[in-house]
């Protein structure tokens, strides 16, 4: 078995869950603020990675992005682990302190999360939110109005939806069983969802800072 690139004495990691349109990236910058996680959306690094010039897996990005598919996992792993190694680089944590590294959107197939945990680094905690397909799905028609994404349309959300359900729910079972994860109803305003998330990670031990 290989050694993690990352040791859990130096980098705490939490993996960010819920199906597409949550609320991941918006809870995401709270967590950043009051938190100083450094956030790292796995959807993110795979869209810069598309426009990227002279990129190899552009083309291969998009249309697994547009389908609403899992990219292979060796691409976002790579870009994940590169991601946490700049960060440590260029803004490395207060002396004495771990680097929190918050991974949204990411593992959302089992393998990925053997691999990642096994290569990378293991993680601290799950966190994830659980909200009804309807309002997802309310919220993304409205966030495709002006979010430019390939895939915040009736379409591609339909297949997102059903990747979520048999291929995700899958890992935050599996790391519910490992008494993991944080579940936190997330069908509720912005703040009310806020304060269910503090509240459930101080009670894992994760504190401000
Ligand atoms: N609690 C909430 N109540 C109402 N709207 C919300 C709430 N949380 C997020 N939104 C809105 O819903 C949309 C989706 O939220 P966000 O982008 O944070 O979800 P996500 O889980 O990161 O989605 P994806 O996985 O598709 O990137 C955004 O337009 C956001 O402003
Ligand atoms: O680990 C991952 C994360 C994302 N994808 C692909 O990207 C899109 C969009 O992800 P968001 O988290 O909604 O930004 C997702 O539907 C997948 O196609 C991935 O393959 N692997």
């Amino acid at each position: 078995m290989s050694t993690p690139r990352f040791s859990t004495n130096d980098v705490t990691v939490v993996f960010f869950l819920g199906g597409p349109g949550s609320g991941k990236g918006t809870q995401s910058a709270n967590l950043v603020k009051d938190y100083g996680f450094v956030h790292l959306s796995a959807g993110d690094l795979l869209r810069a990675e598309q426009v990227r010039e002279g990129s190899q897996y552009g083309e291969l990005i998009r249309e697994y992005i547009r389908e609403g598919k899992i990219v292979p996992m060796e691409v976002t792993v790579a870009l994940l682990s590169n991601a946490m190694a700049e960060s440590l680089a260029t803004s490395p944590p207060p002396a004495g302190t771990k680097a929190r590294f918050l991974i949204d959107g990411f593992p959302r197939k089992l393998d990925q999360a053997v691999f990642f945990e096994e290569t990378v680094c293991p993680s601290e905690l799950v966190l994830f939110l659980d909200c009804p397909e309807d309002v997802m799905e309310t919220r993304l028609l409205k966030r495709g109005e002006t979010s430019g994404r390939d895939d915040d349309n009736a379409a591609s959300i339909r297949k997102r939806f059903r990747t979520f359900v048999e291929t995700s729910m899958p890992v935050v079972d599996d790391f519910k069983k490992k008494d993991k994860v944080v579940w936190v109803k997330a069908d509720s305003s912005v703040e009310k969802v806020y304060e269910e998330v503090k509240a459930g990670i101080e009670a894992r031990g994760l504190q401000a800072r």
